[in-house]
């Protein structure tokens, strides 16, 4: 017989909690969250992940827990939050072969994040279900009061920038999926990136007071620029040869037909980045670049703001690219 409901809470999940006094170890009907830091505000943020949907149904189980948990990471970041913790719900199929091993392994991906990013785990629930490993992380954070970031306030003559690399973890579910073939240590690479994202913790608390809008790329760099472009009431212009690419995702993209826009369309709309792509104004260039170089991270100057409405993406011959309709995922 294995494990049953509460016996899995206990083992599993509670000692992830200590360190939470407000947890009480998982064992009453939900947490207290402490005050936030004076003139701090709280933020909270949600994001769901499905087998078969966000991660591969094979997806190692650790690699699984912390990709949930740093795409939530990501959301605080983009707000210019710092993390404290979150909640988990877990959903998990009943025919699932080894479930206390698959479980031992969550837990332990769980754990090396925590201990990474300095938050613990504040309650959750479990169940089961007819379908596919399906979780959903509910992630709290803080920000100084008035100081998020948000989608809206990008102004005509900002700058627009990107941190990191942007295609990598796109390209490497191509990888995975069997639909694109590079050498077996790019494989490696950019299927690390679909796995296991990198949020930008560091950098997103830096940015307050220097971006005027920002978010992160989850769905595609020209989606998600969309949103920006919308909320702001502004248009973007993104220059394609400036979009910052990782020598493995370079390589696809020289290897691809030139002809075809197949491999770049895929990096600029495929999503899965979790890199923070934000605005602001030239003066700052100088204190956005000390803030990446402090917080760790490249970041890019990509485009920038102008009057109008929309996205546009430029080829280098100056004309628009085409082939980007579909901007990004969308679930529906
Ligand atoms: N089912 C829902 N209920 C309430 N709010 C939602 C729901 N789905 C999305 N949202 C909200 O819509 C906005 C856009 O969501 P989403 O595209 O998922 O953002 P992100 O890409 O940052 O995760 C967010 O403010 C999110 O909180
Ligand atoms: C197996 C698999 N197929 C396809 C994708 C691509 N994909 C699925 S959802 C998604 C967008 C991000 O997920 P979403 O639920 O929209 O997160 P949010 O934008 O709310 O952060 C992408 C790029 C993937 N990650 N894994
Ligand atoms: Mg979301
Ligand atoms: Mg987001
Ligand atoms: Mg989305």
């Amino acid at each position: 017989m294995g494990l049953g409901e509460f016996e899995r809470i206990d083992r599993f999940f509670a000692p992830l909690s200590q360190g939470a006094g407000g947890a009480f170890g998982l064992t009453d009907d939900a947490a207290l969250l402490p005050e936030a830091a004076d003139g701090s505000a709280w933020v909270v943020t949600v994001d769901a992940l499905v087998a078969g949907v966000h991660f591969l149904p094979d997806d190692p189980p650790d690699l699984v827990a912390r990709k949930a948990l740093r795409v939530n990471l990501s959301d605080l970041a983009a707000m210019g939050a710092v993390p404290y913790g979150y909640t988990l719900a877990l959903a998990l199929p009943k025919g699932l072969p080894d479930p206390e091993s698959w479980l031992e392994g969550f837990a332990r991906g769980l754990r090396a994040d925590q201990d990474r990013y300095g938050i613990h785990l504040l309650g959750g629930d479990s169940v089961s279900t007819p379908g596919p490993v399906t979780l959903s992380i509910t992630a709290f954070g803080s920000v100084a009061r008035g100081g998020e970031l948000r989608r809206s306030g990008a102004s005509v003559g900002d700058d627009l920038w990107v941190s990191g690399t942007i295609g990598d973890a796109a390209l490497g579910l191509g990888v995975l999926q069997g639909t694109l073939r590079v050498s077996a240590a790019d494989a490696e690479i950019l299927a690390d990136r679909y796995r296991l994202p990198e949020p930008r913790v560091a950098l997103g608390p830096a940015l307050v007071g220097l971006a005027t809008a920002g978010l992160d790329v989850s769905d595609g760099l020209v989606q998600d620029a969309g949103h920006i472009a919308e909320r702001s009431g502004v248009a973007l212009r993104i220059e394609a040869a400036a979009v910052p690419l990782s020598p493995a995702v370079r390589r696809c993209i020289d290897s691809s037909d030139p002809l075809r826009h197949d491999a770049l369309s895929g990096v600029l709309t495929g999503g899965d980045d979790y890199e923070l792509l934000f605005a602001a104004p030239p003066a700052s260039r100088d204190r956005v670049s000390e803030a990446a170089a402090a917080a760790g991270v490249q970041v890019t100057r990509i485009g920038r703001v102008e009057d109008g409405r929309g996205v546009r993406v430029m080829a280098e011959d100056g004309r628009p690219l085409q082939g980007l309709e579909r901007g990004g995922w969308n679930h529906f």
